[in-house]
């Protein structure tokens, strides 16, 4: 990674008017850092927005429009070009800067193009620390720069702050978390694993895949990450009709970095789904609210067959304490063992209120196989090395009746042969209920 223009030489400036390069650019789109005013609870945060429209539009118009007239031949207006930047965007870029803590906030296609842009910072060499439990996709780039770009990638168990001190060195440039993991909900201390890895080398980032919570529930940029990074796709959106991705920072330098290669590679968030994306968060809140509360009820449910069951929310998490010092909420994703592949295969496709899908976030109740399906970029062979369970069933929870989703789980555990039924109801097969 070329640290020289980060946090080791943050003097290198870019003016507006020029980019990294020192090219001589329109200047768009402005910096996105919120003008300093009183901060609002962050219920209030989400739903409260500014904006200079001319016709003060309570809604930010969908500026749909590739170009921008410019009123001289020096070309200075802010906007010139939508993949430079765009009004719409710049919009829900400062809107999501106020609610991730961060003085930058850029939006991307999809949280792979957020990681992209990440990773472009890195250079041959360069070593990168990450977890064994990761999103398939990510799993997959990291495995791509190793082998194309030189990059040396080391997987650990991030659970463990000593395993991850123990490959730490000066080269370390980047440290790549996920907490809680997707998919076995494993938690990873942000502020312990920023400091050693800020020790071993002043100039590593460490950045926070926060999918899995969305700012509402933690804001890894107050526990000493370096860069927050989230799928906009997810909670964030909440509707599963959009692809987006959202990159956040605190240093004006790193800031400009992940601008410039966005404006290179060309994948800054369209005004369409900027707009999209600014609609979803105003409601974060409330559908964050019913999701946490509806995921608790069928993680006790589920706990309560005796089933093995992988959710922050459940004290019985080996990592609750952990969990709880850094998060604000438990999140709506969680997972449970059936100890059989086929007996997994059969829930899921006994459920009919549960929709089989990859992703969450989502106002609708998912089910998926993380290993058949968002996880199967992980070849057999590594999930068996991580310990992976086949057969573990992903529940990502939406906001439909709890009552509802519970019976239709019932029944669909009933159909599938995975519980025994007594006239007393229903429990866990003796040799899949939890030790
Ligand atoms: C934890 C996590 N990070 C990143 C991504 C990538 O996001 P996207 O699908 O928007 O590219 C996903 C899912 O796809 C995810 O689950
Ligand atoms: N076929 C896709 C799978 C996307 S998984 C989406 C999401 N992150 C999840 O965990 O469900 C791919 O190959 O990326």
């Amino acid at each position: 990674m070329d640290n020289s223009k980060t946090k080791a030489n943050v003097s290198v400036k870019t003016s507006r008017g020029k980019d990294l390069e020192g090219h001589d650019l329109p200047p768009s789109p402005a910096p996105s850092s919120p003008r300093p005013r009183r901060k609002y609870a962050l219920a209030t945060e989400l739903v409260y927005t500014e904006s200079n429209d001319q016709y003060n539009a309570s809604s930010i118009p969908i500026y749909q429009s590739a170009t921008f007239k410019q009123s001289s031949a020096s070309g200075s207006g802010e906007y010139d070009y939508t993949r430079s930047g765009n009004p719409t965007r710049t919009h829900v870029e400062r809107h999501l800067a106020k609610i991730m803590s961060a003085s930058r906030a850029l939006v991307v296609t999809s949280g792979m193009a957020a990681l992209d842009v990440i990773t472009r910072l890195l250079r041959p060499g360069d070593e990168v620390v990450t977890g064994e439990d990761l999103y398939g996709g990510s799993h997959r780039l990291l495995k791509f720069l190793s082998t194309t770009s030189g990059i040396i990638v080391h997987h650990v168990d991030t659970t463990n702050v000593d395993a991850v001190t123990g490959v730490l060195s000066d080269k370390t440039t980047l440290v790549l978390l996920e907490t809680p993991t997707n998919p076995l909900l494993k938690i990873v201390d942000i502020p312990a694993i920023a400091a050693a890895a800020h020790s071993a080398n002043p100039d590593c980032l460490v950045s926070v895949d926060n999918t899995m919570l969305s700012p509402l529930l933690q804001t890894p940029l107050d526990l000493g990450a370096d860069i927050v990074y989230e799928s906009g796709t997810k909670y964030l959106s909440g509707h599963h009709d959009i692809m987006a991705g959202v990159i956040a920072v605190n240093n004006t330098v790193l800031g400009d970095k992940l601008y410039h290669s966005i404006n290179v590679f060309g994948c800054g968030l369209s005004p369409n789904d900027s707009w999209l994306l600014i609609r979803g968060v105003k409601t974060l809140g409330v559908r964050m609210d019913k999701q946490q509360a509806n995921a608790q009820r069928i993680a006790e449910f589920l706990e309560d067959l005796g089933l093995k069951v992988r959710f922050p929310g459940l004290r019985s998490h080996p990592q609750y304490d952990l969990h709880w010092s850094m998060a604000r909420g438990a999140g709506a994703v969680l997972s449970f063992e059936t100890g059989d592949v086929e007996k997994s295969e059969r829930i899921v496709e006994s459920a009919r209120l549960w929709g089989i899908s990859v992703s969450f976030g989502c106002v609708n109740s998912l089910i998926s196989m993380p290993c058949r399906m968002s996880h199967a970029s992980i070849d057999a062979k590594t999930r068996a090395e991580r310990a992976m369970p086949e057969d573990i069933v992903r529940l990502c929870v939406g906001i439909e009746d709890a009552d509802d989703l519970i019976d239709d789980l019932r029944r669909a555990l009933v159909q599938a042969g995975a519980v025994d039924v007594s006239p007393e109801g229903i429990k866990a097969l003796e040799n899949e209920a939890q030790s």
